[in-house]
């Protein structure tokens, strides 16, 4: 925190390192209101900055080293005192954060389910054989081999608005992107389906925003910890149990999505194969209480039924 002495003895700053697409911006300011309803007089700043997973377009995620890309240099500021806390869409933060970090909030959690976005076209079913959709994840080219295996995929990157322009520019017939950034972004009336579970699954932790911060900085964990929301959280949890437990990378096409229902969770995932249209599922339901225990089940479960073909090497 940076302490700036005042007349009343002091003025505390809470400094939120972001990253500069409107996306990350949009959750950081909301953090940062978030934060100031909760504690009054607590003056909260953004400290915007660039990382290597914005700055490299040209190549894969998984090419240039994964999405703790994204993170790296938002928790270098926080090690040399920059900043005080970063804010993160849960689904990009790797399964284990290293120390000395933590993740004192999960915020409730948005819309989980992945947007169809056409302006031609309202549904997958509606597309045209052959038809173009752009998509750069695994996850959702492994979905759409599955579902449409005629259908041409082609890599989309870049931030929401940019893939926004390039299929209003005529270079896709459909793409697909998350619900819950193009609400954010005030575009939710681009979504022309929705696609849920179980048929359709999201990444783990889709539509949560993560608040990180230095786990041994007391004072600062405190403040964050009283925007996490428990439902979400255990959720959370279970589908990120599940990725790990199947050494979950952007290498790797992993979705998971779990529901609570009163004490109990439900929680469905799938694998695909990076190469061809097949993909496994599996679901179970165990106690709300123990989400990892349920996430490391319902891997075992896709194990079972022939997930460890589409890993890589252990
Ligand atoms: N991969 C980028 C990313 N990370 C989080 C979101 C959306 C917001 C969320 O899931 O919380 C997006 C955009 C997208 O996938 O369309």
């Amino acid at each position: 925190m940076a302490r700036a002495e005042g007349d009343n003895g002091g003025v505390n700053t809470l400094r939120i390192a972001t990253r500069k697409s409107p996306l990350a911006l949009w959750q950081s300011e909301h953090v940062a209101d978030l934060l100031r309803a909760a504690h009054p007089g607590l003056a909260v700043e953004l400290v915007p900055m660039s990382t290597r997973g914005d700055e490299v377009l040209d190549r894969s995620l998984a090419a240039i080293g994964g999405k703790g890309l994204f993170l790296k240099e938002l928790e270098l500021a926080m090690l040399r005192g920059d900043a005080d806390c970063a804010v993160h869409s849960l689904k990009d933060v790797p399964m284990e954060v290293d120390a000395p970090f933590a993740l004192p909030a999960f915020l409730a959690r948005a819309d989980h389910a992945d947007a169809f976005i056409s302006n031609q076209f309202a549904t997958f079913d509606a597309l045209p054989p052959g038809a173009c959709v752009g998509t750069s994840s695994l996850r959702r080219q492994a979905q759409l081999r599955a579902l449409r295996p005629d259908l041409e995929i082609r890599d989309l990157r870049g931030n929401v608005n940019t893939r926004l322009a390039k299929l209003d520019a005529g270079e896709y017939d459909a793409i697909v992107l998350a619900c819950a950034g193009l609400d954010r972004l005030g575009l939710g009336g681009r979504t022309r389906a929705r696609l849920d579970a179980p048929e359709w699954l999201p990444a783990p932790a889709q539509g949560v925003i993560a608040i990180e911060c230095r786990g041994d900085d007391a004072e600062v964990m405190a403040l964050c910890r009283v925007l996490d929301h428990a439902p979400t959280r255990t959720c959370a949890s279970a589908e990120r149990a599940l990725n790990l437990a199947l050494h979950g990378s952007c290498h790797v096409p992993v979705a998971a999505f779990a529901r609570l229902d009163g004490d109990m969770l439900r929680l469905d995932g799938l694998v695909g194969s990076e190469r061809d249209g097949r993909s496994v599922r599996a679901h179970a339901e165990g106690p709300a209480a123990d989400p990892e225990v349920l996430g490391r089940d319902v891997a075992g479960r896709l194990l079972a039924a022939g997930a460890g073909e589409f890993l890589p090497e252990r």
